[in-house]
């Protein structure tokens, strides 16, 4: 069959991504409309997920593709083949030019500066400090009989975590409800990330909304200016004093400075896009985190089989210590996590974070595993969260079974290690950069939270009955997760 951005069928009766709240039924809708649309005018017709079909997409055909061979196709081949698209993904938030959206040549420019950052590895200390700031939260709730707000509670802590391990500068997210930064970066985020300003933005310049968010833009960037200004002016003094700075202690901020000091082509405008870590590694790892907890409570006995894990691990912590006191694993007991990884990578593959791979487009003719051929310029996006789901590829598909990621290497996160049909950090080239960040903190803050507590959720009926509420657009976010924790005895 050949593609030349027309001859699909459109999904004409597919479900408006605003309306659906929860992820599953939302994909199960979207697929059997497709069906009834291609059976109508008598093309061939998956009867479970499709391996590929071709909704029109932000004024573009693009061609999505369910079969992990075609997803490592797309994800591995180099630029030669494929491209990522520039991807107007929230310009306002991002700038033009960022990691995450930018084609491969001016991707390689960001790239290059931030590398060292994210390869020498992550201070589980840090990590463990952040677990024990949310440990006072859930000790008061628990004593009070309140339940938590799950992605509330862990959106605050993964934000802490990005501002302190990778900017050096704590946002005081866990502690203070009123810190500056926090306040200041919620709200743009919340117009910022708004379905209208993200894919309908010459109405939402139309709309109060636009000025609001340029005005929260504005804010944001003053106050990351400020760090960036205290970093610049350490660096300054660091070097007039004839002290060299180490890679070694520099934080991601302090290597983006350091490139734009010393000119190239880095500049100021690039450094402020910094704010693009802080949208690529806060909900996502926010999902990981409350879609396992979640998921720990709605099978008891998965939950007792990873606090005996940690236990043993962690030598049986007295539950009476006080939150500061209480231990963190370290980075070398994470890695004597096999079975609390497995349900980390089962909440991963049930709710990734990001249920498609950002498009790329095609730079040459592609062939695709069933003879489909794309000409350039085709866009093409792999659909990890249908994959992750797909009844073909997955035993009891729908079903929380960690034990099915225990045969396999419990550090391996790479989509490769699983044959391509788990890839919730993508893969190739443009993979997470953040991965290892991710998997320790959620590591390390389940041990500890599974150390501490027991825990069952309350309310909202659809969670009670096992369907939580997710959120629409182009990101999986847990909502309405209320946790009841008791304090272990
Ligand atoms: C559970 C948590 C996370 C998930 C599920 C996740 C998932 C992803 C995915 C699917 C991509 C896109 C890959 C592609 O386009 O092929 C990506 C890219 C990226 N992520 Fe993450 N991410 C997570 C956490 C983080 C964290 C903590 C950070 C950093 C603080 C981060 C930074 C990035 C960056 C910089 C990119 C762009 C990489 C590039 O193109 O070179 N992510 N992530």
């Amino acid at each position: 069959m050949d593609y030349h951005g027309f001859p699909f069928p459109q999904p004409r009766a597919m479900d408006k991504p605003s309306r659906c709240n929860n992820i599953v039924a939302a994909l199960e809708r979207q697929f059997s409309a497709i069906a009834h649309d291609a059976r109508r005018r008598g093309l061939p017709v998956a009867e479970s997920v499709p391996a590929i079909w071709a909704p029109w997409m932000f004024g573009k055909w693009t061609v999505i593709v369910t079969h992990p061979e075609d997803a490592r196709t797309v994800l591995t081949q180099g630029v030669d083949v494929f491209d990522k698209p520039v991807f107007p993904a929230a310009p306002l938030l991002l700038g033009n030019s960022n990691i995450v959206f930018s084609p491969h040549e001016d991707w390689k420019r960001h790239r290059k500066v931030v590398n060292p950052a994210f390869r020498r590895g992550w201070s589980a200390a840090h990590f463990g400090d952040l677990g024990q700031q949310l440990f006072v939260r859930l000790d008061d709730a628990a004593a009070r009989g309140d339940a938590v707000d799950m992605k509330f509670c862990m959106s605050r802590l993964t934000l802490e975590a990005i501002a302190i391990s990778a900017f050096g500068e704590p946002f005081n997210a866990l502690k203070d409800a009123n810190s500056p930064m926090l306040k200041a970066f919620e709200a743009m985020v919340a117009n910022g990330m708004n379905p209208l300003v993200v894919f309908a933005r010459p109405i939402a310049k139309l709309t109060p909304m636009w000025a609001e968010l340029k005005q929260q833009v504005d804010t944001f960037n003053l106050h990351l200016l400020t760090i960036i200004a205290r970093k610049e002016a350490a660096l300054k003094a660091r070097k007039a004093s004839g002290q060299a700075a180490s890679i070694d202690d520099m934080d991601l901020l302090d290597l983006l400075v350091d490139a734009a000091e010393q000119e190239g082509d880095y500049t100021h405008e690039d450094m402020r896009n910094a704010v693009v870590f802080f949208l690529a590694g806060h909900d996502t790892t926010t999902t990981a985190l409350t879609a396992a907890i979640y998921l720990l409570d709605m099978h008891p006995e998965a939950q007792q089989r990873a606090r005996a894990e940690v236990l043993a691990v962690l030598g049986c912590p007295s539950t009476d210590l006080s939150a500061a006191d209480f231990p963190s694993p370290t980075s070398a007991e994470t890695a004597r996590l096999p079975y609390l990884t497995a349900v980390i990578k089962e909440a991963m593959r049930l709710y990734p974070s990001i249920p498609h791979i950002p498009p790329r487009v095609t730079t040459s003719t592609v062939t695709l595993r069933d003879g489909t051929t794309l000409p350039p310029g085709s866009r093409i996006m792999v659909a990890a969260a249908a994959m992750q789901r797909a009844p073909w590829l997955w035993d009891r598909h729908n079903e929380f079974d960690p034990d099915r990621f225990l045969g396999i290497d419990a550090d391996a996160m790479h989509a490769s290690a699983h044959d391509f049909k788990w890839i919730p950090f993508g893969a190739g080239q443009r993979v997470c950069l953040g991965q290892a960040m991710a998997v320790m903190e959620m590591r390390i803050v389940l041990a500890m939270v599974l150390a501490r507590y027991e825990w069952t959720v309350a309310g909202d009926d659809e969670a009670l009955r096992g369907t939580p509420r997710t959120s629409r657009a182009g990101m999986v976010q847990m909502r309405d997760v209320q946790i009841m924790f008791k304090r272990l005895a």
